[in-house]
């Protein structure tokens, strides 16, 4: 599927997906990473080597500690609901209760959906998602895609939807897709209809960490711009095909994290988060125009120029930040009047996120540049 595609698929499917997808698609979850440890084992875990089975908590990118500040970044994103993620939060039950809590208690109307596996699903815990009031849960059968398709196992766990149902309002089953693995998950799906609200089923991917295990098992790259696995999407795409039953089923391809998801969420915190003099680009990240100096004295002569002229900007260290198309004609214009250029300059491109972390430096000699359109991973 390509962009165009995804966004046909999801204008015509939006009102069916499960709330908890509808915000993430339009980036207002905040992604609430709880915990890193987990007692699975997955082949095709994910999770990077700074997160497996460490026991720290991000919220969306920020590494954080107490829950003010989860909050403070869901302000920052305007984030409408959040998504308790891990490793298995449900092995942090005490945390993942109070952090739910507390942003249910900050946010009116705020959404809240959690991943986890059918092990830890029992009484006790279900009973304190409830009075924190989370509003979706979703199971992940990992024996299935890691050892095999089992009857028995395949029972509990909708034992597991059956018991969630009576405390949570909506539960679904969320799998990756696997490739080949059409028969199986097509049996899943007929054994939870009826009993899951929805089936999610993620297109798969590689990272650093889970590389290794999935080229051992035959599976490569789609291409080289994403980290999709190739025939993944098809075996999603045929489940969705060939099911006959009830049950909605809905496949998130790696192309929606990024280039949807991942960018509407940027764009929401960039507008919450940029100076005056930055830049939102499409993709949601920030361009500023940096000119550096060696002589202080100079800096001062340049930051009494802009102001004087009403340009605004902010003095960092021995730097200068202002908007980067002024910025463009500050510099033409010295030149033209053969004024000497004492400083170096160039515009920065970098996520509004946390760690502003920096995506490319683009020298100042042109006038007119064209920002590339770029897909992360
Ligand atoms: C990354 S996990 C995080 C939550 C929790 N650890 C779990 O496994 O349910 C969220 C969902 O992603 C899916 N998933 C796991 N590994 C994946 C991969 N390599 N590519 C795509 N989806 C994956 C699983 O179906 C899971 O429901
Ligand atoms: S359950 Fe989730 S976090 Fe745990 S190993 Fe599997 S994919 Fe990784």
């Amino acid at each position: 599927m390509n962009i165009e595609e995804i966004e046909k698929y999801l204008e015509e499917n939006f009102d069916n997906l499960p709330e908890g997808c509808k915000q993430c698609v339009k980036g207002e979850k905040l992604v609430l990473f709880i915990t890193g440890i987990c007692n699975n084992n997955c082949y095709y875990c994910p999770l990077s080597k700074k997160r497996k089975n460490k026991d720290v908590i991000y919220a969306n990118e920020r590494l954080i500690t107490t829950v003010e500040e989860a909050i403070e970044e869901a302000k920052l994103c305007s984030s409408r609901g959040v998504g308790i993620t891990g490793g298995n939060p449900l092995l942090k039950i005490n945390r993942t209760v109070k952090f739910l809590k507390a942003l249910k208690k900050e946010f009116d109307d705020f959404h809240a959906h959690l991943y986890t596996t059918p092990e830890t699903i029992n009484k006790e815990n279900l009973k304190l998602l409830k009075e924190a009031d989370l509003d979706e849960i979703r199971l992940h059968p990992t024996k299935i895609f890691n050892e095999g398709y089992d009857e028995q196992y395949v029972k509990e766990l909708c034992d597991k939807l059956n018991l969630c149902r009576k405390y949570i309002p909506h539960v679904g089953v969320e799998i990756p897709a696997i490739p080949k693995m059409e028969n199986e998950i097509l049996k899943l799906a007929e054994a939870i209809d009826g009993v899951a609200e929805f089936m999610n089923i993620n297109e798969l991917e590689f990272s650093e960490e889970n590389y290794n295990e999935l080229e051992k098992r035959g599976f490569l790259p789609k291409d080289d711009i994403s980290n999709a696995i190739a025939e993944s999407e098809e075996t999603a795409l045929k489940v969705i095909k060939e099911f006959k039953g009830d049950l909605f089923i809905n496949y998130c391809p790696s192309i929606l994290k990024d280039a949807i998801q991942m960018r509407n969420r940027l764009i929401n915190r960039a507008k919450n988060v940029s100076k005056p003099y930055e830049v939102i680009t499409e993709d949601g990240l920030l361009l500023r125009g940096i000119m550096i100096f060696e002589n202080e004295d100079e800096l001062k002569n340049m930051a009494e120029i802009l102001d004087e002229n009403g340009i605004e900007f902010d003095i960092f260290d021995n730097q200068i930040f202002l908007n980067p198309f002024i910025l463009e004609d500050i510099i033409e214009e010295m030149k033209k009047q053969k004024f000497p250029i004492t400083f170096s300059a160039y515009i920065s491109e970098l996520y509004p996120t946390s760690d502003h972390l920096e995506v490319e430096r683009i020298p100042l000699i042109t006038k007119k540049m064209k920002f590339r359109r770029r897909r992360r991973k």
